[in-house]
């Protein structure tokens, strides 16, 4: 689902790479946690499989597009199977939490009544029913980051990318966030999680990407955040 081929990324601004000779494969239905220090490159891997950033060296194969090379017209194709969720929400506030869903839908064209029927579905699924009608700024920072995953699930994606979705939770709520990204990985779907949280890791015993000045320095099918630290 995922390949990333012997991918450097440099920025003009950087002595050293921020990925560095970085081959990973992913396979349909995994769920991965990518870790390491700040700055390791954890977040640049996540770019390169959007397009927000493209590789200075090597291939990144998403699906069946060579990522890089896509055409600037099927990146929109490409982010429609991709979808991802940020430690800051990224909501509208201006928009209810049906809104903010329903407009994933409403930019690529679907049709009213099917977003009168899928949106709701996709709460449930989250868990937000009876809050449709809520703005944002009325949820927890919990139920905000249920918004952000129902805006990225609905369009059924084949992979979803998280950059540190429970940085900003307390633990009991992280860990209903993880239930729920179980839940999401348990339908099909492709996770990539970059994240901090040692318990996390340690709790949920999955596959384990460790970067460290742009490069892997361990991939463990059950892993756990620290080996001998
Ligand atoms: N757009 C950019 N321009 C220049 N340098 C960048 C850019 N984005 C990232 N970097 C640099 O690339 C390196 C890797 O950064 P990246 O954000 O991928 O790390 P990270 O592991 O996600 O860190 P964190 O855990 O703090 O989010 C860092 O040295 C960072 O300063």
């Amino acid at each position: 689902m995922i390949r990333l081929e012997h991918v450097s990324k440099t920025y003009k601004t950087l002595a050293r790479p921020a990925l560095d000779d970085v081959s990973v494969s992913v396979d349909k239905g995994e769920f991965v946690f990518l870790i390491g220090p700040s700055g390791s490159g954890k977040s640049t891997f996540l770019q390169l499989l959007l397009r927000e950033e493209v590789p200075t060296r090597g291939r990144v194969i998403v699906a069946d597009w060579n990522v890089a090379k896509l055409p600037r017209r099927r990146v929109p194709k490409l982010r429609q199977r991709v979808g991802c969720v940020f430690q800051d929400f990224r909501l509208l506030n201006n928009k209810t939490v049906f809104g903010n869903v329903a407009f994933a839908l409403e930019v690529i064209g679907k049709p009213r009544h099917t977003i009168r029927k899928v949106v709701p579905e996709v709460l449930q699924l989250v868990g937000l029913e009876g809050k449709a009608d809520r703005m944002p700024v009325e949820l927890s920072g919990g139920e905000q980051q249920r918004v952000a995953i129902a805006r990225a699930f609905v369009n059924r994606p084949l992979v979803l990318m998280c950059d540190e979705p429970t940085g900003n939770l307390d633990p009991d709520t992280s860990q209903d966030i993880m239930l729920l990204l179980e839940r999401i990985n348990r339908t099909g779907t492709t996770l990539v999680m970059a994240t901090h949280d040692h318990s996390i890791v340690d709790s949920m015993r999955r596959r384990v990407v460790e970067l460290s000045h742009g490069q892997v320095i361990r991939d463990d099918a059950r892993g756990v955040y620290g080996v001998g630290r």
